[in-house]
Order: C-alpha cells, then sequence, then structure tokens
C-alpha cells in the first residue's frame, strides 16, 4: 500500500530542521548502501552518527508518534532513526531496492537490535517548486507511481517495491527517510486492517455507538492479535 500523510511536520518543526539543515555537514550518501545501491546513488546524506542527525531525528520521530493516520497504516513494532538526505546538482537514486534486514547503531554498552524493513518512509522537506524533477518514482503491481509532496507530508511505501529518486536539475530537495518494521510483515495483512480501522473510526465519529460497531471492534483487535508479530 502506497499511502500520503499530510501535515506530519507542523511549520515550526518543518522550519526549525530546514534552517538547521542548512548549515550541516553533509556527506556522500554511499557511505549507508550495499554495493547494487552505491552504483545508483548520487546524492549527499548526514552522517550516521552525526548529532544534527539524532536531534533532527527525535523532532521526526515525536510528529510521528503525534500521527494517528501513520499509526494505523504502519502499525510500526520498531523504526529506523530517520536519517537525511539532500539531492541537487543532477542528484539522484537510480532505481533499487531497499535492504531487507538493517541494524541501527545501538547506544554505547547496548546490543544492536536488527530489524525487518517492511514499510519505507520518505518525509518531504523541501516544497515542490523549489526543485525540479526529484520525483519519488515507486513501481508496485499496480504500475508506476510518481510521488513529489509538500514539505512536512509523508509517502508510505512496501520496502519490498522497487524505486528510485530522478535527478534533480534545479534547486536542492531535501527529505527525512526511514524505514518500518511492522507488527504486520504481509502489506496486503495491513492494508486490509488499515481499511477496517478507517471505517471504525469513521462509523465512531458519526456518532455511531451499536452493538454491531463494537463487534466490528473485536474483529479488527482479534486480527491484529491473529497476525502481529512482536
Ligand atoms: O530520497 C528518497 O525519497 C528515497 C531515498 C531512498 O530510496 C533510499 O535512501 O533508499
Ligand atoms: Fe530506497
Amino acid at each position: 500500500m502506497l499511502l500520503h500523510v499530510p501535515g506530519v511536520l507542523d511549520d515550526a518543526s518543518l522550519s526549525r530542521i530546514r534552517k538547521t539543515l542548512e548549515s550541516a555537514a553533509w556527506t556522500d550518501g554511499r557511505e549507508t548502501v550495499g554495493p547494487q545501491g552505491a552504483g545508483v546513488k548520487r546524492n549527499l546524506q548526514l552522517p550516521d552518527g552525526s548529532p544534527v542527525r539524532h536531534e533532527l531525528g527525535q523532532l521526526v520521530t515525536a510528529a510521528l508518534a503525534a500521527s494517528p493516520l501513520y499509526f494505523a497504516a504502519a502499525l510500526p513494532l520498531r523504526a529506523l532513526p530517520p536519517r537525511f538526505n539532500c539531492y541537487q546538482g543532477g542528484g539522484t537514486y537510480g532505481l533499487h531496492v531497499d535492504g531487507a534486514v538493517m541494524t541501527p547503531a545501538a547506544p554505547p554498552g547496548q546490543v544492536a537490535a536488527t530489524m525487518r524493513t517492511d514499510i519505507s518512509c520518505t518525509l518531504f522537506l523541501s516544497e515542490p517548486d523549489e526543485y525540479d524533477g526529484g520525483q519519488l518514482v515507486i513501481h508496485d503491481t499496480y504500475g508506476t507511481h510518481e510521488v513529489k509532496l509538500p514539505a512536512g507530508d509523508l509517502i508510505l511505501y512496501p520496502s519490498s517495491s522497487l524505486h528510485m529518486v530522478q535527478p534533480v536539475t534545479r534547486g536542492a530537495r531535501l527529505a527525512a527517510f526511514f524505514w518500518i518494521q511492522s507488527l504486520i510483515r504481509n502489506d496486503a495483512q495491513r492494508r486490509m486492517l488499515f481499511e477496517m480501522d478507517t471505517a471504525i473510526q469513521a462509523l465512531t465519529a458519526s456518532g455511531e455507538n451499536s452493538a454491531a460497531l463494537l463487534q466490528l471492534t473485536g474483529v479488527y483487535h482479534n486480527l491484529l492479535r491473529l497476525w502481529a508479530e512482536t
């Protein structure tokens, strides 16, 4: 499932992130990728150990925690701390698939927890009119999707899909990106749960208060219980 989550960042967080990134020390994005990706990746990233990445990543994580839509769609078990990238001057990331398993660096003294990547996310930090190109192109069984969203908006898509970022030929495209291991590994099951949750929320918001709604809520939780891997 491809899902657009609008307004993840408010104006204050967005401008703080943008301002901090203006003077950040960027490095070659190929530092965090395997050999297949390295052949097609031409962008800049904040280094994984950079304090700026850590500080801004916490802002993004806090904003995500306040987004019911993100939560309902992703059903996150764990997520890789957000990274930040920048494409400019023809910068691009050719067609690739994200690594299936990642091991985020652990704080000193703690054992690193390896995670499976079920969902990939890009949080756009530049407005679409600030740059030319830079569409995130995602291939799935329904075809090819070109994504270029307002600053502060997030796209969530299955990590199993092939995807690319088209060359940025004017201006700069800033983004945060990260991966999620979901409670629900299977994309089709996760989508059904999301649709059921959305329907339950809509009925609840309309003032519905019936035994049938309670039963439907029970089915949602029982499917989650049946399918969730923790
Ligand atoms: O910049 C983006 O939108 C996606 C980046 C990406 O695909 C990756 O780093 O694996
Ligand atoms: Fe990717």
